[in-house]
C-alpha cells in the first residue's frame, strides 16, 4: 500500500488531502481512475482477490505432508507436536479429500480424537470422534474411539450404542469379535457402576438471559451529540444496556488463539472452516453461524450403509440461538473463497466488508439508496491529510476485492466510494474493542490442562484486545474520563451498567479507553484527538480533579512539609480547564472523592485549596514550588535523577518479561525506588509502578513478604489517584489476595472480599465467567 501511495501524483494526494465529506465523490473518483491505469495496482489486485495467487485455499498435499507428521510424532510421543500437524492438517485439508478411501478430514479428525484420549483430555476427543461420524456416519473406528471416551466419561449407555454402532459397521471379524468383547465388559460395568455420567457442555453461560428493564432517552447535547441519559433513578451495577453486534471481526494478534465467530479462547479441538485456511472455530456451532456449512454435508459416501440413521451426530446449538433468539448474518461467507485479501486487510477494513454485503443484502428487502446507512457519526473533516489518502485507497481496495473475488455487484464509481469511505470512517470512532480477561500466568499454549497450576498463586489479571464490533444502539453513548457505566462482553454480546448511583436525567457515559488516575488530563486529550479526532469535554477535562494534580507530582524538598511541587505542563493543563470551562469546581468534588480514605491528605487539601482561590481564570501556582511551604525545588535536577532512577526499573521490567531477576537488577530497583519516594509525590503514578514491579519480582523470587509491602503501597496510591472501588483496584487485590494467599496471611479474606464487591459493581451476576480466578481466591481464602 506504501509503494502504490507513492505512485499517486502529488497533486491528487493534495486534492484528496484537502477533502470535505461534502466532495468525496468527486475525489475518490478520480483517485479510482489515476489507480486504474497503474498496473502495479492491478497487480495488487490480483495477488489479494484472484483465487489463482491463493495461499488460503485448501490443499491436499499439504494435509497428507502434516498428517504423517502428526502420525509420526504421536508414535514418538511429542504430542503437543502431534497435535499441532493434525490441527494444521485439518485446516487445510478439503472437504472432499480421500485418502486411503476415506474422507481425509474424518480421518485427521479420529486421529487428533486419539490424540486427546491418549492425553486424557476426554471431551475434546469425543467431540471429535462426533464430527469424524458426522462426514463418515459408517466409519467404525470413529464409533470405536466414541465409546472408549464415553467409557472413560462414565457414559456407559452412550458407550453402548457406540460400541454397537462401530460393530455392525467393522468389516472384518476379528475386530468384530475384539469390539464384542469390549462390549460385554462395559455392560457388566454399567450394572455395577452409579457414576454420574459426565455431561458435555458447549459455551454454556448461566446468565446470559438477565433482562435489561431499564429505558434510556437519546438526548442532544452541545459539545457531545447525541448522547444516552436514564430515565429514571437507576442503582449501582444495574444492567442499562444489551446488545448484538451489527458486525463483528477477530483482531489479527488473536487469529489463532480465539475463536473467529464469538472470541472465547480456542480450545484444542479447533475446528477449521471448510472451505478456506483463515479462520478457526471453538465449535460446529460457531463455525456455521459465521457462514460454514455442516460437517454432515458433506458426509462420505464410500462404502457407506446408506440406510443408516445415526442419531448421534446432530449437532448442538446451546449457547444463545436456543434462548436469546438472534439475528444471524453468515458474515464470513463471502471472505471464505481461499483468496487473500481478508487475510491480508487491515481489521476495520475487512470489518467494512461484511459491513458492506449485510446492509447491501438487507438494502434488497429495505429499497434503500446508501450502500450503506448506519446512522453513525464520524469525523472525516478532522483527519490528517495522510488518513484522507489512506482511508480513500483503503475503499477502492476494498470494492475492488469484493467484486473481483465475490462478485459483488456494485458499479465502482464516486458514490459507492463516497458511501464507503465514510463507513471506514464511521468504524473507526463507534467501533467499540472487545475485550477478554487474561490472567498473566495463563499458559500461551493449549495445553493448558497438563501444565502445572501450582503458581498460580502469584496471579494477575489483565485485559486483552480480541475483537472490534459495531454495536448500532450502543454507539450512542458518549465518552467520560470519570464515567458512570462499564462495558463488557460475554462471548459477542454487549452489556452495559452503571458503576455507580445515577439520578435521573443525567448522561450515561462510558470510557473509550482513557481515565482520571490513568494519565494525566493532557495525554487523556492527545489520546482521544488522535484515535478519535474529538477533544474531550467531559467532567474530568473539565473540572479541577485531585488526580491530575498530583499524578505526576513532585514532593517538597524541605523533608517536614508533604507539599506538592508542580510542572509548569501541568499548571498550563489545569490552567486550561478554568480557561475553557469558567465553572467554579465545586468544594465537596475534592471531599467526596477523599471519604472513605485513611491516608493523609493534607498535602492534596492543600491542592485543592490553592486551586479554589483561583482568580481570573488562573490558578496562582508557581511552577517547582511547594504549594504548601513555597520552598524551590530544582526542576531539571529532579528529572535527570528521576530518569537515571527509572532506568533501573526498566531494568527490572526487562527481568520481569525474561522472567530472570538477578539479586543486583533487584537491589539497584530497590535503590531506584528510593530516589523515587524522596523526589516524587508519594501519590505520583510512577512511584506506583515502580511499587508494583518491585511486587511482581519479589514474587518471581519467592520472597512473599517484601511482594507484599510493595503491593500494599501501589494499591494506597492508586486509591488515591481512582475511586478507591474503581475496576483496577479490583485488578490489583487480585495480585494482593494472591500474594497474601501464599503467605497464609488471614488478611487476603478481605482482600477476597473487597475484590468481590468491587467486581460484583462491575459485571454484577456476570463475574464468575468474567473474572473465574476470584471464584478460586475466594475458596482458597475462606477455607
Ligand atoms: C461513538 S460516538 C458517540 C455518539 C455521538 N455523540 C453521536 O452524536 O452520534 C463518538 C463521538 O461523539 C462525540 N463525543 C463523545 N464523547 C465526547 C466527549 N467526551 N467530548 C466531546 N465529544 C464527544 C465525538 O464527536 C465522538 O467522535
Amino acid at each position: 500500500m506504501e509503494k502504490l501511495k507513492c505512485l499517486v501524483p502529488e497533486s491528487i494526494k493534495r486534492m484528496v488531502g484537502e477533502s470535505s465529506d461534502e466532495d468525496l465523490a468527486s475525489t475518490s473518483s478520480t483517485l479510482l481512475h489515476c489507480l486504474l491505469n497503474l498496473p502495479q495496482f492491478q497487480q495488487m489486485i490480483d495477488d489479494l482477490a484472484d483465487s489463482k495467487n491463493s495461499l488460503c485455499g485448501k490443499n491436499k498435499k499439504v494435509a497428507l505432508e502434516l498428517k504423517q507428521k502428526g502420525n509420526e510424532s504421536y508414535l514418538t510421543a511429542e504430542y503437543a507436536s502431534a497435535l499441532e500437524s493434525y490441527s494444521q492438517a485439518l485446516r487445510v485439508a478439503p472437504m472432499d479429500a480421500v485418502d486411503m478411501d476415506k474422507n481425509l478430514v474424518a480421518t485427521l479428525f479420529l486421529n487428533r480424537a486419539s490424540l486427546f484420549h491418549k492425553i486424557g483430555f476426554l471431551t475434546e476427543s469425543l467431540r471429535d470422534c462426533k464430527r469424524a461420524i458426522s462426514i463418515s456416519p459408517t466409519y467404525a473406528k470413529a464409533w470405536y474411539r466414541r465409546g472408549k471416551a464415553n467409557v472413560d466419561l462414565g457414559n456407559f449407555k452412550d458407550a453402548v450404542n457406540d460400541f454397537n454402532n462401530a460393530k455392525s459397521f467393522e468389516l472384518s471379524l476379528d475386530g468384530k469379535r475384539h469390539i464384542e468383547t469390549e462390549l460385554n465388559i462395559i455392560l457388566e460395568r454399567q450394572k455395577s457402576t452409579s457414576r454420574m455420567a459426565v455431561q458435555e457442555n458447549e459455551n454454556c453461560f448461566g446468565h446470559f438471559d438477565e433482562p435489561c428493564q431499564l429505558k434510556l432517552s437519546q438526548v442532544s447535547t452541545p459539545d457531545k451529540g447525541r448522547g444516552m441519559a436514564s430515565q429514571c433513578d437507576i442503582p449501582q451495577a444495574s444492567l442499562v444496556h444489551k446488545e448484538e453486534p451489527y458486525a463483528l471481526i477477530i483482531l489479527k494478534s488473536c487469529r489463532e488463539t480465539h475463536c473467529h465467530y464469538c472470541l472465547n479462547q480456542l480450545r484444542a479441538d479447533t475446528v477449521p472452516c471448510t472451505s478456506c485456511t483463515i479462520p478457526l472455530y471453538c465449535s460446529e456451532h460457531c463455525q456455521i453461524q459465521a457462514g460454514g456449512e455442516p460437517f454432515s454435508n458433506f458426509q462420505d459416501k464410500i462404502g457407506t450403509k446408506e440406510s443408516h440413521s445415526h442419531s448421534h451426530g446432530e449437532y448442538k446449538f446451546a449457547l444463545c440461538s436456543d434462548s436469546n433468539p438472534i439475528e444471524c448474518f453468515p458474515e464470513h461467507k463471502h471472505e471464505c473463497l481461499g483468496v487473500n485479501w481478508p487475510a491480508i486487510l487491515p481489521s476495520d477494513i475487512v470489518l467494512a466488508g461484511r459491513i458492506l454485503v449485510k446492509s447491501t443484502s438487507q438494502r434488497c428487502s429495505t429499497e434503500s439508496n446508501a450502500l450503506c446507512d448506519l446512522g453513525l457519526s464520524h469525523s472525516y473533516t478532522q483527519i490528517t491529510p495522510e488518513s484522507k489518502l489512506e482511508l480513500h485507497m483503503y475503499a477502492i481496495v476494498l470494492l475492488c476485492c469484493l467484486q473481483h473475488s465475490f462478485g459483488f455487484e456494485l458499479p465502482i464509481n464516486g458514490v459507492s466510494l463516497s458511501q464507503t469511505i465514510i463507513l471506514i470512517s464511521q468504524i473507526r470512532v463507534n467501533s467499540m474493542a472487545i475485550v477478554r480477561m487474561k490472567s498473566v500466568d495463563d499458559p500461551p499454549d493449549q495445553f493448558r490442562k497438563l501444565t502445572s497450576v501450582g503458581d498460580a498463586l502469584t496471579s494477575s489479571l489483565e485485559q486483552v484486545p480480541v475483537g472490534q464490533a459495531i454495536y448500532k444502539a450502543a454507539s450512542l453513548f458518549n465518552h467520560s474520563c470519570l464515567p458512570n457505566i462499564h462495558a463488557y462482553f460475554l462471548s459477542r454480546t454487549l452489556f452495559i451498567r452503571t458503576t455507580e448511583y445515577v439520578s435521573t436525567g443525567c448522561p450515561l457515559e462510558l470510557s473509550y479507553g482513557p481515565q482520571v488516575g490513568q494519565s494525566d488530563c493532557e495525554d487523556r486529550l492527545r489520546y482521544l484527538a488522535d484515535k478519535y479526532s474529538f477533544r474531550c469535554q467531559c467532567r474530568g477535562c473539565s473540572q479541577l480533579n485531585l488526580s491530575d494534580l498530583v499524578l505526576n507530582a513532585f514532593c517538597c524538598v524541605n523533608h517536614n512539609c508533604a507539599g506538592v511541587v508542580l510542572e509548569s505542563t501541568i499548571i498550563n493543563g489545569e490552567t486550561r480547564k478554568l480557561n475553557n470551562f469558567p465553572r467554579a469546581p465545586e468544594k465537596q468534588k475534592f471531599d467526596s472523592h477523599l471519604q472513605g480514605h485513611k491516608l493523609n491528605i493534607v498535602d492534596i487539601n492543600d491542592v485543592a485549596s490553592l486551586a479554589l482561590k483561583f482568580n481570573n481564570s488562573s490558578l496562582h501556582i508557581q511552577p517547582g514550588f511547594c504549594l504548601h511551604c513555597g520552598t524551590h525545588r530544582d526542576l531539571d535536577a529532579s528529572h535527570e535523577a528521576i530518569n537515571k532512577a527509572w532506568s533501573y526499573i526498566k531494568r527490572l521490567q526487562e527481568a520481569i518479561i525474561s522472567k530472570d531477576i538477578s539479586g543486583t537488577t533487584l537491589l539497584d530497583a530497590s535503590r531506584a525506588l528510593g530516589i523515587l519516594r524522596s523526589t516524587l509525590h508519594a501519590y505520583n503514578k510512577s512511584v506506583a509502578e515502580a511499587e508494583d514491579n518491585l511486587a511482581q519480582a519479589f514474587c518471581l523470587v519467592r520472597d512473599f513478604q517484601s511482594a507484599r509491602e510493595h503491593c500494599k503501597e501501589s494499591i494506597k496510591i492508586l486509591q488515591t489517584l481512582y475511586d478507591p472501588d474503581h475496576i483496577v483496584i479490583g485488578y490489583e487485590l487480585v495480585k494482593l489476595a494472591s500474594i497474601q494467599l501464599s503467605l497464609d496471611d488471614p488478611a487476603a479474606v478481605d482482600s477476597t472480599n473487597h475484590l468481590g464487591l468491587i467486581f460484583a459493581r462491575y459485571f454484577g451476576p456476570h463475574v464468575d465467567f468474567i473474572v473465574p480466578y476470584q471464584q478460586f481466591l475466594k475458596r482458597v481464602a475462606h477455607r
